[in-house]
């Protein structure tokens, strides 16, 4: 049983948790990601395809190390049952996520070398490095810090009370962060970190809590590069 949370999403999650401390102690910078332009645009259906592009041209670099963390969960988790749920999302990943990429990057005429082997924006290059820092440590309350906020982030805007876009490869992203299997999933991660996470005074909590910091961060710049000049073949420009 949680009092009663202070957190604009659904997600149920105490304010004193170690989670809900890490969430508060990051408003702004999460608040400033979850009502950033591209969310509004993406939402309104304004969003250009330029910037969409290299938006999800640089998220699917993203996407290969996000999954390389959920396989170090299966790995590193000390439950069975945790263990399965990560199994399970894999399974979504590769089918309904892939599927999204592939389809909105074909309807967008994203060519294959920026799809493969693009230039990575910095906010990528960190975002990736910070990945594949978790997933190596073997560390798994470290890997949920990483997770969470990807996706806990992600629900805050998913959800935000907005109507949905038509055009699928708007409102396919929107609908991959939103409803009642992406809050279970959620909920799931920022439970399990709450499980197993050292005491926030502690030594690895500080430490844990400065990881949190910077990938908030990084989280906002993503964004931002979206609109920046980062080359695209033949879609560059806009
Ligand atoms: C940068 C970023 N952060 C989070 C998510 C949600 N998995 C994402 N797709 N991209």
């Amino acid at each position: 049983m949680t009092s009663a949370t202070p957190f604009s999403t659904t997600a149920d999650v105490a304010a004193e948790s170690f989670a809900g401390q890490l969430r508060l102690s990051t408003a702004a910078e999460w608040d400033a990601s979850v009502h950033h332009r591209f969310v509004d645009q993406l939402f309104a259906g304004t969003v250009s395809d330029q910037v969409l592009a290299r938006y999800l041209v640089q998220d699917y670099q993203f996407f290969d190390a996000f999954i390389a963390m959920l396989g170090a969960c299966v790995a590193t988790t000390d439950s069975k049952p945790a263990r399965l749920r990560f199994a399970a999302q894999l399974g979504m990943l590769a089918a309904d996520e892939d599927g999204y990429f592939r389809q909105t990057f074909t309807e967008l005429g994203v060519p294959d070398s920026e799809v493969t082997s693009p230039e990575s924006a910095t906010p990528t290059t960190d975002f990736v490095t910070q990945m594949w820092e978790v997933a190596q440590s073997r560390d798994y309350a470290d890997l949920l810090v990483v997770l969470v906020i990807a996706e806990w982030l992600y629900l805050d805007w998913g959800e935000r009370d907005l109507p949905l876009p038509e055009a699928p490869k708007h409102r396919g992203w929107i609908e991959l962060h939103r409803g009642d299997e992406f809050r279970a999933w959620t909920q799931f991660l920022i439970d399990e970190l709450n499980r197993v996470a050292p005491p926030l005074e502690s030594d690895d909590g500080a430490r844990l809590s400065e990881r949190w910091k910077r990938v908030v961060g990084i989280e906002r710049a993503f964004f931002d590069a979206a609109y920046s000049s980062v080359p695209l073949g033949p879609l560059a420009g806009g």
